[in-house]
């Protein structure tokens, strides 16, 4: 039986071809999808059918995937690290340029000048430049929060351009820290960074324990003058303090990819589309990771970058066939189920059982003639959330 996908979203088309390569369809209807593939869709609130058994975000951010349902309910969840930090690289160091000299209203200065005399109007530009001056990034100080894809490429450019970096990461991974250029000077509190950082840029995801994480009572801790930088979700950021911050110091320039009508005809935010990723090269590389990764799923059920499920890889045996499912992470459950499969005399050849937090994962591959019916039985065991056999 082939396999159907309800996208959302525009999903570059590079990532749809990988899936027609594998006959799996992209359907409008979620009635009967046995996966989601979307960018920014909000999918809180959404009823799945019984039908869907993951969903792939082509995007780093999961914050708009209710996660913990999709963990109870057995659905994996996909993101595709590191495949758009580029792009947001490159719109982070823009955005620092654009804060420090007058490039926006220069441009737009310039742009409105309706002045039909050559001589007239580059002596206009000359008088009036001054306005538009402003500041290197040359020995000036980065604080980046957030090391991970992104942080840790702003790190590695800022540094280049001479300047001073400063982190704060107190989740950092070991693979995050080897990525991270030795340069950069860990800070020990979230103030402390924001303290001594001429910009401060965010680059961590949406969770419970960022939400608000710059609010009124850590940005008097900002220096003079300073600049915000949010390209990583808008719930990071307190907007409303922040405009204070901007109206009575301390800071200067709020850049964001999050606009809001607070934000209308302000000179000192400059608010975004949410447009960090939106390049060809990134939208590509995340549709091409998250289609190849749903794909394995569906296909094989292998595991490769879900939030809620721990990696997972088993080569196919031929003349095997293989059921896969997912428990809560609880003692006995594979047990009872190679109790089932003894009972109906297959023989396993090959098996995996891995765990991620609350939940566990199982592949088995097995020999001989396999009843359909056997997903029917191995999901009456408790605590099993979802069974495949493939
Ligand atoms: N504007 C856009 O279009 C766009 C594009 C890509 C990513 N994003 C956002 O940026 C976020 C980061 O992306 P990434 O690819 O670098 O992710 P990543 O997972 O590689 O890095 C996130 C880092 O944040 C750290 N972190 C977690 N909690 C923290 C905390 N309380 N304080 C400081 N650090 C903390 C983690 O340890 C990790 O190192 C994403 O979650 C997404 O929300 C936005
Ligand atoms: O799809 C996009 O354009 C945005 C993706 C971005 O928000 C992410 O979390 O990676």
């Amino acid at each position: 039986m082939g396999f159907s996908i309800k996208t959302y979203n525009q999903i570059a088309e590079r990532g749809l071809a990988r899936l027609a390569q594998q006959d799996i369809l992209c359907v409008e209807s979620l009635d009967r999808a046995d996966a989601i593939l979307l960018r920014s869709e909000k999918l809180h609130g959404v009823d799945f059918p019984p039908s869907v058994r993951a969903i792939a975000r082509a995007g780093a951010g999961v914050n708009n995937i209710p996660v913990e349902l999709c963990s109870a309910r057995g659905i994996a969840v996909f993101n595709t690290p590191g495949a758009n930090a580029n792009a947001v690289k490159e719109l982070v160091i823009c955005s620092l340029l654009l804060s420090s000299r007058g490039i926006l209203p220069g441009i737009q200065f310039a742009r409105e000048q309706a002045v039909d005399d050559r001589a007239a109007l580059h002596a206009l530009m000359e008088k009036q430049k001054k306005q538009f001056a402003g500041n290197e990034l040359f020995g000036k100080t980065l604080g980046i929060v957030g090391l991970g894809a992104i942080g840790s490429m702003v790190a590695e450019v800022a540094l280049g351009l001479g300047m001073k970096v400063v982190g704060y990461d107190p989740a950092l991974s070991v693979e995050a820290a080897w990525r991270l250029p030795n340069q950069v000077e860990r800070m020990e509190g979230l103030n402390n960074l924001l303290s001594v950082s001429d910009y401060v840029t965010l680059h961590v995801p949406a969770i419970e324990a960022t939400l608000n994480l710059i609010n009124a009572d850590n940005l008097p801790a900002f220096k003079p003058g300073a600049v915000l930088v949010n390209f990583a979700r808008e719930a990071i950021v307190d907007y409303k303090a922040v405009l204070n911050a901007l109206d009575s110091g301390p800071i200067r320039h709020y850049i964001c990819d999050f606009p809001e009508p607070a934000f209308r005809n302000r000179q000192d935010v400059t608010a975004m589309p949410h447009i960090g990723a939106s390049t060809q090269e990134a939208e590509e590389n995340c549709a091409v990771m998250a289609a190849e990764q749903l794909a394995d799923y569906l296909l094989n059920g292998n595991i490769k970058n879900a939030v809620n499920l721990p990696e997972v890889s088993m080569p196919r045996v031929p003349n095997t066939r293989r059921l896969t499912f997912i428990n809560d992470n609880v003692a006995g459950v594979l047990g009872q189920v190679l109790s089932v499969l003894a009972e109906q005399s297959f023989n396993v050849v090959d098996m995996m059982n891995k765990s991620h937090g609350d939940v566990a994962y199982n592949i088995i591959d097995m020999e001989g003639d396999v009843p359909e019916n056997i997903e029917f039985l191995i999901g009456q065991i408790e605590h099993v959330t979802s069974v495949r056999l493939i």
